[in-house]
């Protein structure tokens, strides 16, 4: 794999084989309660429930042993490329925390029998339930709602709120939730802000591109295609490409099936967000929004490592915007660096001006002053880079 020059010389890749570390706890705590809710969710057969267990045994068991895909896997070579060859017959936990994290989603998908095509349950995704609750809930109407209050503010005021809304929807993340509650905690002014930069290079009529790099369903999805429908609006993108996953993922990651309930849902909507939603359909059929569902959105590797068709679609882009703590760690590498690193360096090999919304849900964070990371190291010692309760708006390029 490609190093990003000049940071990547030592080996301080996350892995999850410290006992008390956060990687370690998603492996022995999460991973296991997203297989419980899974089975309390559908009425799996006992081939289904076996192949559960088993994957249960084999992932959260520090002594387990990674297995393999299916022999007739379609992504089998895929996978090899990724990697496989190098992880699987080693131990989950030993193996970098992004790849085995990854891979569990892949194999869980096995399990329940996603993949296989004669199977009753070919193409159910498994957290569907989860994500159509989540955008129906009361707090997403809510949302929904003060978009009205929102539009008699002027531009500027309404970009900022669209934006903040689009960043901090990230906390709405199914996997998260499983072990944290991070809605209920109030969130904290931004310990980088870097989105007078991020306006600046999206001029109103300047013909832009923007890609944007989709998270979360459900209730981060809305405010995205919201803050999308506000670039559009307003010239500062003449083309957006969304980019999701192929295939369900880190729980709640948005698909295309996703997208489309999310324009369907906020279309039926009273109000603002019903107008926003007609524009936005209207977006997607005139391929002014187009959606993208590259195979590596969901790769167990950092965007370094990306193919050149994905890099060539980017180099299309006039920014790219990735959101969320998953494609953080994908953009900037999953690694213990000093916090102090500068986002521009970290991000340099890729190839556009390049934004990241993130709220911090794992321990990769660069960019950060030093009196900013000493101050948290002093207040919250334990959680701060886990917890959800901060955010970055960070950004690399300079206005055209
Ligand atoms: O990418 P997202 O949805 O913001 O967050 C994904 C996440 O919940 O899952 C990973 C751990 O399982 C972490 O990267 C992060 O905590």
């Amino acid at each position: 794999m490609e190093n990003v020059e000049g940071v990547d010389d030592v080996d301080d890749v996350i892995r999850s084989n410290a006992p008390g570390s956060f990687p370690y706890s998603v492996l022995r705590e999460r991973h296991p309660a997203l297989i419980q809710r899974v089975r309390d969710a559908f009425p799996y057969d006992p081939e289904r429930q076996r192949a559960l267990d088993a994957l249960l045994r084999e992932s959260t068991d520090p002594a387990g042993v990674m297995e393999p895909l299916p022999a007739d896997a379609q992504d089998r070579e895929q996978w090899e490329e990724w990697g496989s060859g190098e992880h699987v017959g080693g131990s989950w936990f030993d193996a970098p925390f992004l790849w085995a994290e990854s891979y569990f989603y892949r194999r869980l998908l096995d399990a329940v029998g996603y993949f296989d095509a004669t199977g009753p349950w070919h193409g159910i995704d498994p957290f569907r339930p989860f994500k159509q609750a989540e955008l129906r809930s009361p707090e997403a109407q809510a949302e929904l709602t003060a978009l009205d209050r929102l539009a008699q503010e002027p531009p500027e005021t309404q970009a900022r709120a669209l934006l903040h809304g689009s960043l901090w929807g990230n906390r709405a993340d199914l996997g998260f939730q499983l072990t944290a509650n991070a809605t209920d905690t109030p969130i904290t002014p931004l310990l980088a802000d870097d989105s007078e930069r991020l306006w600046s290079l999206l001029s109103p009529g300047a013909g832009n591109t923007v890609h944007v790099v989709a998270d979360n369903a459900g209730r981060e999805l809305v405010p995205d295609l919201l803050l999308i429908d506000h670039f559009l609006r307003h010239a500062h993108a003449e083309q957006v490409v969304l980019h999701v996953k192929p295939h369900p993922y880190y729980v709640s990651d948005a698909t295309p099936t996703d997208v489309i309930d999310a324009l369907r849902h906020l279309k039926q909507a009273p109000g603002e967000a019903g107008k926003a939603g007609e524009r936005l359909w209207q977006a997607t059929s005139t391929g002014q929004l187009q959606l993208l569902a590259h195979p590596f959105s969901c790769a167990p590797l950092p965007y370094a490592a990306m193919p050149d068709d994905l890099k060539k679609s980017f180099e299309k882009a006039t920014l790219t915007i990735l959101k969320g703590d998953l494609n953080y760690r994908r953009l900037v590498g999953d690694q213990l660096r000093p916090p102090a690193t500068p986002f521009p360096i970290c991000t340099s090999y890729f190839p556009t001006s390049v934004a990241a919304l993130r709220t911090l849900k794992s321990d990769v964070i660069v960019g950060l002053d030093k009196q900013t990371e000493d101050t948290l190291n002093d207040s919250e010692p334990e959680s701060w880079r886990t917890k959800g309760t901060h955010a970055v708006i960070q950004v690399r390029g300079e206005p055209r």
